[in-house]
C-alpha cells in the first residue's frame, strides 16, 4: 500500500474498527442494526409452494416442491451432479423461470409484483464458486459493489459515500480481511477471495444469502474458514443461509439442516445426526 492510499484510508479505518466492534452498519447516516430484527426465532423468511422447474429443452431439473427455509439456519443442499441443487437456489432468488407453484418471504410476502421481486432480488446475496470479483479492483472496491443495487442508475454514477466506505470496511472485518482493503483482488489467495465474495454478499445488507458450491475450489483450510463465516453469519445476523456443497463432511460439521436431491425431488430433509447411510444411498444412489 503507498503512504498516499494508505493516507486516504487510516481515518476510515480507524472509524472502521470502532463501528464493527459494535457490529452496527451505517447507511446514509442511518444506522441499522444488522440484525434482521423482523426475521426471529424459527419464523419462516422464505418459503417455495409447489415450485417446480422444467427447462426449455423438456429437461425436469425440479418436481413442484414445498419448501421453507428460516431465520438463523444454516442448510445445506446435497445431491448428485443434476440433482437440481442450482435450480432451487436459482428458483429462491427468481433467477430461473419457474414451471409452477410460487415464492414468498416472511417480509414481502408472496412474490407476485415487479415490484416485490426486485426488492426480493436487492435482498438476496448470492455467493459463486468462481467468487466473480474484478481481479484488478480492491477489495474495498469490490465490496463496494455490492452496493449497486441500493442505488438507482443515476446514483451509481457518483461516488460511494463515506458511510458506504466505512460499510463495507466492516463488511471486509467481518471476513478477517481488514488490513487487504486496499490489496487488487487479483493478488488474493482463492480463499481470500471467497472471503472478499462474503463481504461484498453482507454490503448487500441481505436478509438471504444464496451460495452455490462456494468452497469448490478450495483447500481444506481455507473451506472451513469460509463455511465458519457464513455459520457466524446466519447465526449472529438471523440470516438464513442456502449453500450447495459437494463435501459430506462438511455439511455434517456445519450445516444446521440438509436437504438431499435425487432427480429434482428432495429425498432427504432433517439435521446432520439424522444423514445414515440410506439417507445417503437415497441421494447419491449406490453408486
Ligand atoms: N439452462 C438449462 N437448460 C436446460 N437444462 C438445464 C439448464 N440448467 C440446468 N439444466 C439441467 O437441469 C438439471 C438440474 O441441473 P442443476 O444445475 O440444477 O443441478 P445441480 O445439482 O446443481 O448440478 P451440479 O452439482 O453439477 O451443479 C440437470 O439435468 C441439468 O442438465
Amino acid at each position: 500500500m503507498t503512504r498516499r492510499r494508505y493516507a486516504e484510508c487510516l481515518p476510515l479505518c480507524l472509524s472502521c474498527r470502532a463501528l464493527a466492534s459494535r457490529r452496527q452498519y451505517v447507511e446514509d447516516g442511518i444506522q441499522k442494526k444488522a440484525v434482521k430484527e423482523d426475521l426471529t426465532g424459527s419464523q419462516s423468511a422464505v418459503s417455495l409452494s409447489s415450485v417446480g422447474v422444467t427447462y426449455p429443452n423438456g429437461t425436469i431439473a425440479l418436481e413442484p416442491l414445498d419448501l421453507k427455509f428460516n431465520a438463523d439456519q444454516m442448510t445445506v443442499l446435497l445431491g448428485r451432479s443434476g440433482a437440481g441443487k442450482s435450480s432451487l437456489l436459482r428458483s429462491l432468488n427468481l433467477l430461473v423461470r419457474r414451471t409452477s407453484g410460487t415464492v414468498a418471504t416472511s417480509t414481502l410476502g408472496t412474490l407476485d409484483t415487479k415490484d416485490k421481486i426486485r426488492d426480493h432480488r436487492r435482498e438476496t446475496a448470492m455467493i459463486y464458486q468462481q467468487h466473480q470479483l474484478i481481479g484488478r479492483r480492491t477489495a474495498l472496491q469490490n465490496v463496494l459493489t455490492g452496493r449497486m443495487g441500493r442505488h438507482s442508475t443515476l446514483r451509481t454514477l457518483f461516488p460511494f459515500s463515506k458511510e458506504e466506505r466505512l460499510l463495507a470496511l466492516a463488511c471486509l472485518d467481518r471476513v478477517d480481511l481488514f488490513e487487504k482493503a486496499l490489496i487488487r483482488c487479483d493478488s488474493l489467495s482463492g480463499g481470500q477471495q471467497q472471503r472478499v465474495g462474503i463481504a461484498r454478499a453482507l454490503a448487500q445488507q441481505p436478509q438471504l444469502i444464496l451460495a452455490d458450491e462456494l468452497v469448490a475450489s478450495l483447500d481444506p483450510a481455507s473451506s472451513v474458514r469460509v463455511l465458519s463465516i457464513l455459520r457466524d453469519i446466519c447465526s449472529q445476523d438471523s440470516i438464513p443461509v442456502i449453500l450447495s456443497l459437494h463435501q459430506i463432511d462438511y455439511a455434517r460439521d456445519f450445516a444446521d439442516r440438509i436437504v438431499g436431491l435425487s432427480s429434482g425431488r428432495v429425498v432427504f430433509d432433517g439435521p446432520p445426526q439424522d444423514l445414515s447411510e440410506t439417507a445417503l444411498r437415497e441421494i447419491y444412489g449406490d453408486s
